[in-house]
């Protein structure tokens, strides 16, 4: 397919932006990546003199040992794997645009904290001549607390900056057909090989219910891209349902959530469930520990006798092919 570019390809760049991860599994390392991340206000909407104290006296000497050890037992020799995963999907990403389209785009990712930093790529991009950048935050369901703040951070950069490239930015792609197919699809491959649990639960990252009330509507991009991945399978009401996990702090997240979900799911005669995290493009923290370890042990004390967590789509040539599509609507005709 021919992207009708208005210039040479080596002009443009497409950017994969995801949340981001620590340098090291160490304290040290953690405290800094958390300071960042907490301190956003798309994040945490506390005030920002009040939030200080807490978060700098409170939050980060109590959490940061935790969450490292957290981090410790999930460390590969490639480094963090939401890190590690997401370079391998812009480098597959680059080729498969190239087989596709004919066209040498150039292709990189950056995380909204940590390393490697927005600001870092957009730089790189513009000294190798670059003046038009689709970024593409790996959010199919778009939130304030995620998809905004790839925005702001970007704007914060670009602000800096006397000669501007152009942008387009990918706010959402939940209702993407191929999406939907890939997720789909990634978990019928599972059921084929591992055959079938009593529930599929789609969990999904929390925010609190608070931000939604206020117009955020990632709960109603949620609630869609599990319904129609469940029809796309084929599943009746009573075999699937959703769940929100990963919550912050004392107030009132989405529900139901995911932990107490599998802590009642045994005693209404669930006893083997599987688990897919459709709002992560790559596997993480969030994925690797807390779904497959920490909430595995949770239902299991509970009574269930097997937790089995369905891989993110990651670098699998669904996601890729999914990604090079999304990326070419972005560029074309541009
Ligand atoms: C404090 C509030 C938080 C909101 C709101 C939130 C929304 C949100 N996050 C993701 C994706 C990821 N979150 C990850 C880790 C993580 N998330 C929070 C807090 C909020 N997230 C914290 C404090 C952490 C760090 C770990 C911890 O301290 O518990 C990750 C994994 C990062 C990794 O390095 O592996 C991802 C990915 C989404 C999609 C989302 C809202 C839609
Ligand atoms: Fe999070
Ligand atoms: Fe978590």
């Amino acid at each position: 397919m021919s992207l009708a570019l208005s210039q040479s390809a080596s002009r443009y760049g497409v950017l994969l932006v995801n949340l981001g991860t620590p340098d090291a599994p160490t304290s040290k390392a953690v405290r800094v990546y958390l300071r960042e991340f907490l301190s956003d206000t798309r994040v945490v909407e506390i005030p920002p003199a009040v939030w200080f104290f807490i978060l700098n006296g409170i939050i980060l000497p109590i959490r940061s040992p935790k969450v490292a050890k957290a981090y410790a037992s999930i460390w590969q020799e490639q480094g963090s794997p939401l890190r590690a995963i997401t370079e391998q999907q812009s480098i597959a990403l680059r080729q498969h645009l190239e087989q596709g389209t004919g066209e040498a785009i150039h292709v990189d990712y950056a995380m909204t904290y940590g390393n490697p930093s927005i600001a870092s790529r957009i730089k790189d991009m513009q000294a190798r001549g670059i003046d038009k950048i689709a970024v593409l935050p790996l959010y199919p369901q778009y939130s304030a607390t995620t998809t905004a703040a790839v925005f702001d951070k970007l704007m914060a950069h670009l602000k800096t900056v006397r000669n501007l490239p152009e942008i387009r930015f990918l706010k959402h792609y939940y209702e993407k057909p191929s999406y939907i197919n890939a997720l789909a699809q990634s978990i019928a491959d599972y059921r084929a090989q591992h055959g079938e649990a009593d529930k599929l639960i789609f969990s999904f990252h929390g925010i609190p219910k608070r931000c939604v009330k206020k117009g955020d509507p990632y709960f109603e991009h949620c609630q869609a891209t599990a319904q129609n991945t469940a029809a796309k399978l084929g599943l009746s009401d009573e075999q699937w349902m959703m769940t929100f996990q990963s919550r912050f702090g004392a107030e009132e997240w989405l529900k139901p959530y995911t932990d107490e979900t599998l802590e009642a799911l045994p005693e209404q005669g669930v006893k083997t469930v599987q688990v897919v995290c459709p709002a992560f493009a790559a596997d993480c923290l969030e994925t690797l520990e807390e779904i497959s370890v920490e909430n595995a042990e949770v239902f299991k004390e509970a009574g269930g006798e097997s937790l089995d967590y369905i891989p993110a789509l990651n670098d699998s040539e669904a996601h890729i092919t999914l990604l090079s599509e999304l990326a070419q609507q972005q560029l074309q005709n541009w």
